[in-house]
């Protein structure tokens, strides 16, 4: 029988670590046995809140050098925030550690060094701004209408204790549109905002709307406007639940890859 996967979550009391653990300890192919949290250094899992007895043989780690040199991963998942998914990412492939990278908000620049870091290492790295399969459709989707649609707009709804907007869902939907839409600034050529960001942002003439409130998750419409007509494209995650199937297929692939992957649907058949 082939060895299981072993697995470390960096960010396992937050809201996506701690589905992330589930999915984990569930899953008889994969083994936990680390996980990376800036507070409880030294102790294990089942010493932290809202974690049990089973959970007794994964090692926490403040420092993820440390982490990675003391129990040899074969894969991180990172679901931390922006600056330190990057710095955990960055870690990992420098320990030959294959990262897989829910965070979002990485800048251009970060993404191409990691790429070059992973090329240099041929390590595989997957960094999917969203693991669900409904939301990757929704993207394709959306990508599909922009070929005869070029006016657009995306409204990107979550959580009010989100820190990046926009979204990486929003961001990366509108590069996916603007890889077939012919660049085109949208709205009057005179229309002039008389309050800061009421269009909200711009990405190659698209405008990028993001909503944050308490009660929502993660939703996602994409407004198609043509003469006499109106197409919408809607995807909504009511449960954190609905990425783990994603990520499972993320720890599956990556041992597979040697570069940089952005974005799950190209891993997905
Ligand atoms: N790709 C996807 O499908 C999805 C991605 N996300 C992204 O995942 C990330 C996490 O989201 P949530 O779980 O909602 O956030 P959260 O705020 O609930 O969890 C973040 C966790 O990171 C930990 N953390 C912060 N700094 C750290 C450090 N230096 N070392 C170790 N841990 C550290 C915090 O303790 C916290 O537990 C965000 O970037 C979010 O945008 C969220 C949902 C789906
Ligand atoms: O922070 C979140 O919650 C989410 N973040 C990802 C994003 O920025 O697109 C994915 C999903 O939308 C949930």
């Amino acid at each position: 029988m082939n060895e299981p996967i072993k697995v470390v979550i960096a960010g396992p009391r937050g809201r996506m670590g701690r589905e992330a653990v589930k999915l984990v300890m569930n899953t008889s192919h994969f083994k936990l046995v680390g996980a990376i949290d800036y507070k409880y250094d030294d102790t294990t899992l089942n010493e932290v809140d809202g974690f049990t007895d089973t959970h007794d043989s994964v090692k926490v780690f403040s420092n993820p050098d440390d982490c990675f040199q003391e129990l040899l991963p074969d894969v991180l998942i990172d679901l931390t925030t922006p600056e330190t998914g990057y710095e955990h990412t960055k870690a990992a492939l420098l320990h030959n550690v294959r990262p897989v990278v829910g965070t979002t908000g990485f800048t251009d620049g970060q993404l191409d060094e990691l790429k070059e870091i992973a090329e240099s290492r041929g390590l595989g790295v997957i960094i999917a701004p969203n693991f669900a399969i409904g939301a990757v459709l929704m993207m394709k989707f959306s990508q599909m209408a922009a070929k005869y649609f070029e006016d657009v707009e995306i409204i990107e709804m979550h959580h009010d204790q989100k820190l990046d907007a926009p979204s990486g869902t929003g961001i990366k939907t509108a590069q996916m549109i603007q890889e077939v839409r012919t660049s085109k600034k949208q709205g009057h050529p005179n229309e002039k905002e008389t309050i800061d960001g009421a269009r909200g942002s711009d990405i190659d003439g698209m405008r990028v709307h993001s909503v944050r409130l308490p009660g929502l998750i993660a939703h996602q419409q994409v407004m198609f406007g043509g003469e006499g007509q109106l197409l919408t494209v809607r995807h909504d995650s009511h449960d954190r639940a609905s990425f783990m199937s994603g990520v499972r297929v993320c720890v599956d692939t990556i041992m597979k890859l040697d570069t940089l992957v952005y974005g799950l649907e190209n891993i997905l058949d």
